[in-house]
């Protein structure tokens, strides 16, 4: 007892020392080691916020290795070396979860736990041939990943990246601080507003509902989608109307982007979508960078093919400060945040560490990808 609760204090001290790879059986009293020994052991990729170091920490049910940093991500190198023999593995969206990677853990792997809604990072069809491969015992590699609890902050970002795009918020801040601000002029920095507008929202899930729920009491006239089918039932909370893809684009005012990165929609926002729209009309992104054709979309904005974009996502990320998007005052570009609030990024952490728990207990996940 006494020896557990020196050895928890010792977890808590250790999960959050500066280091840059943190072992939690390190240092521990012999008898304490030997017993934290035959734990699952597990990897974790990134410093990840708090919540999820202590449940991991407190569970007693596992022992970890962490990538200490949250400033840089752990290099592949050294990926590839701490994730051999692993039984889990807590990553975030850096990381490539691939058919090296999966090889270099080795048989012990069981359980993959993702910081994020998003797993474009993972090959599912590697992780799929890991049920297939080890089915004489019926395991394979169980995905844990965090949606729902982002849901609201990445509603909100989207939000306020839409108001700052259409509002012309950044070069208004840019010209107030500059010089630019001479008298007040007619239509100097004029936008577009949301009432009586038109919302269009690629791909409908639970992210896109929550935006057209922000959104409605700004007036909105009319919100309508499009997906690979109709769905009634999200459909019906925000009053949204399903339409082809060409009506999406050429009836919307402002069109936002909410669709998983898949094979099926990566560069899906091209040329011909721009084409289509209208040149008063606004795009966001906040769902994955890869969906969008970006020189077609450097097009449709330099040539005032459409009067703006924002964008939260880009390829690659970090995004170079001298690719061309950066020069146009008609594209507002944020840095991947729209997770990012303290109590979401603990959420995402929490659930996490929680899932990855199940996942070695052998129990349902919270959330669990069925690959
Ligand atoms: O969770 C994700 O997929 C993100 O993009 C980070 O919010």
């Amino acid at each position: 007892m006494w020896c557990g609760r020196v050895a928890l204090r010792r977890l808590q001290r250790i999960a959050v020392a500066p280091l840059n790879s943190l072992s939690i059986t390190g240092g521990l009293p012999g008898a304490v080691q030997r017993e934290m020994s035959s734990l699952p052991r597990v990897y974790i990729t990134r410093q990840i916020p708090p919540e999820g170091l202590k449940i991991l920490s407190e569970s007693g049910q596992v022992q970890f290795d962490l990538w200490d940093s949250d400033d840089v991500p752990v290099p592949r190198k050294e990926l590839l070396q701490k994730v051999k023999g692993v039984d889990a593995l807590v990553c975030v969206l850096t990381e490539k979860i691939d058919a090296e990677l999966l090889d270099a853990a080795g048989p012990n792997l069981r359980v993959l736990s993702t910081m994020s809604v998003g797993f474009d990072h993972l090959s599912l069809e590697e992780l799929k041939k890991s049920i297939l491969l080890q089915l004489c015992v019926c395991v394979g590699i169980r995905v844990g990943y965090t949606p729902d609890v982002l849901t609201d902050s990445v509603a909100e970002l989207t939000v306020a990246l839409l108001l700052s795009t259409s509002r012309r918020l950044i070069e208004a801040t840019h010209e107030a601080k500059t010089g630019g601000w001479g008298t007040w002029r007619t239509l100097w920095l004029c936008g577009y507003e949301l009432a009586n507008s038109t919302v269009g929202i690629l791909g409908l899930g639970r992210i896109g509902v929550a935006i057209a729920e922000r959104l409605k009491p700004f007036k909105v006239k009319k919100f309508i989608y499009t997906d690979v089918a109709p769905r009634p039932e999200l459909a019906s909370l925000i009053d949204a109307e399903y339409v082809s893809m060409d009506e999406l684009a050429s009836q919307s005012d402002f069109l936002t982007v909410c669709c998983a990165l898949t094979p099926e929609t990566k560069d899906i926002c091209n040329k011909d979508l721009f084409s289509k729209m209208k040149n008063t009309s606004i795009f966001i992104n906040t769902s994955r960078g890869g969906v969008v054709h970006q020189e077609d979309l450097y097009e449709a904005l330099s040539s005032g093919q459409i009067a703006g974009a924002g964008l939260d996502v880009t390829v690659p990320e970090p995004l170079p400060i001298s690719h061309p998007l950066f020069t146009l005052n008609n594209c507002v570009i944020l840095p991947h945040i729209a997770s990012a609030s303290y109590s979401t990024r603990n959420a995402m952490s929490a659930l996490a560490a929680n899932n990855l728990l199940l996942g070695l207990k052998g129990q349902p996940m919270i959330k669990e990808l069925k690959l």
